[in-house]
């Protein structure tokens, strides 16, 4: 049965900012797609990492891999993001804004063009299906694949960006931070922002980014996600500290995929901490929530058991990630009614 603080946390209405379309399948949904390829012998347990469970970077990024392999054609990412926006929505959460990295598979006939036009299929179902969400999305770029790579995903984002009806906002920079180096990328994320989409880039994941971090912050993004190692205490500096905060940069923060990955030592050493107590705009996400087996909902109930948030401070919270969304202002007026609507429900 769930108490009442887990009703509080799941009626919370909830903004998610930082979520990967293949990081983010549930165990149900992992299992449909295993059942249409048995000949993968793939196992669930091979997609997530359960709870109190510990893995490298390494390992975290070898189960993206197993995932790729499943969901591998137009059909497997209609199912995969329409039950991700279905999930989002039934933890409470009110305005997504997922991201996913559009891959080609020649042997399934899936383009990255088809792969996009997929994931807006499946938002626009949803919307029409009438699932009490929002929801944007992000082109992501993986580091790993290089200069060209980006510029063509750009290309595309753009492309995406003026014909979707709004739905494409921005671009993401993520996958394993210890592969490539940020300057490669510079000149396409560079065009990203001239043309109008916003950027979310993944920034000091790891502790030795400390010079890609430096000249990414001279765009400058317009959130960032991890920012694990950007303060002094960790490694990082006050002029880093100092960047994202004269820029009012949000940061976008998964606890546990922070510490199930192992770049944090434990909840209570999250860097949360250190930008919450600045005041600087940081939002609660999951990142992965399929992979680290975890939700929105769970996420703001550790931020609050951890770092002793009242339910006050939660609403606060919640409520401040309206104004770090890449929707357009209507949107964020939209939400901002809705949190006062739902305020005396919340806390009755
Ligand atoms: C390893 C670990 C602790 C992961 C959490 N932090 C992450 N850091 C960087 N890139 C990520 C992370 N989680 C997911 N991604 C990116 O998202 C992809 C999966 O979602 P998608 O295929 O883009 O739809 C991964 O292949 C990777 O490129």
């Amino acid at each position: 049965m769930e108490s009442e603080t887990d009703i509080f946390y799941k009626e919370l209405p909830k903004v998610e900012l930082h979520a990967h379309l293949n990081g983010s399948v549930s165990v149900q949904t992992i299992e449909k797609v295993i059942s249409r390829k048995p000949h993968l012998n793939i196992e669930q347990n091979m997609t997530a990492i359960g709870k109190g469970q510990r893995r490298t970077l390494d390992e975290c990024f070898q189960v993206f891999k197993v995932i790729h392999q499943l969901v591998d054609s137009e059909e497997d990412i209609l199912m995969v993001a329409t039950d991700v926006i279905k999930e989002f929505a039934a933890d409470g959460v009110k305005y997504l804004e997922l991201r996913s990295t559009p891959r080609e598979e020649t042997k399934t006939g899936l383009t990255k063009k088809s792969y996009i036009e997929t994931v807006i299929k499946a938002i626009q179902q949803c919307k029409i299906d009438g699932v009490d969400i929002d929801v944007r999305f992000l082109v992501a770029i993986d580091r790993r694949n290089g200069t060209e790579v980006a510029m063509e995903t750009v290309k595309l984002a753009e492309e995406f960006m003026l014909s979707s009806d709004g739905l494409v906002v921005g671009l993401d920079l993520s996958g394993d931070p210890t592969v490539g180096h940020g300057k490669d990328l510079l000149p396409a994320l560079q065009k990203a922002k001239n043309c109008g989409l916003k950027l979310s880039l993944h920034l000091s994941e790891v502790p030795t980014q400390q010079e890609e971090t430096d000249l990414l912050l001279n765009l400058p993004p317009d959130r960032i996600g991890h920012g694990t190692f950007l303060h002094p205490e960790v490694g990082g500096s006050q002029s880093l500290v100092d960047k994202v905060r004269k820029n009012n940069i949000p940061l976008e923060l998964c606890l546990t995929s922070n510490v199930k990955g192992q770049t944090v030592p434990s909840y209570s050493k999250h860097h949360f901490n250190y930008w919450y107590q600045l005041g600087h705009p940081s939002v609660i996400c999951t990142d992965d929530k399929g992979v680290f087996s975890t939700d929105l909902s769970q996420e703001y109930q550790l931020a609050a058991s951890t770092f002793g948030l009242s339910h006050e401070d939660v609403w606060k919270l919640s409520q401040q990630a309206i104004d770090c969304i890449f929707a357009p202002d209507d949107m964020i007026q939209q939400l901002k009614q809705k949190w006062v609507d739902m305020k005396p429900q919340v806390f009755k």
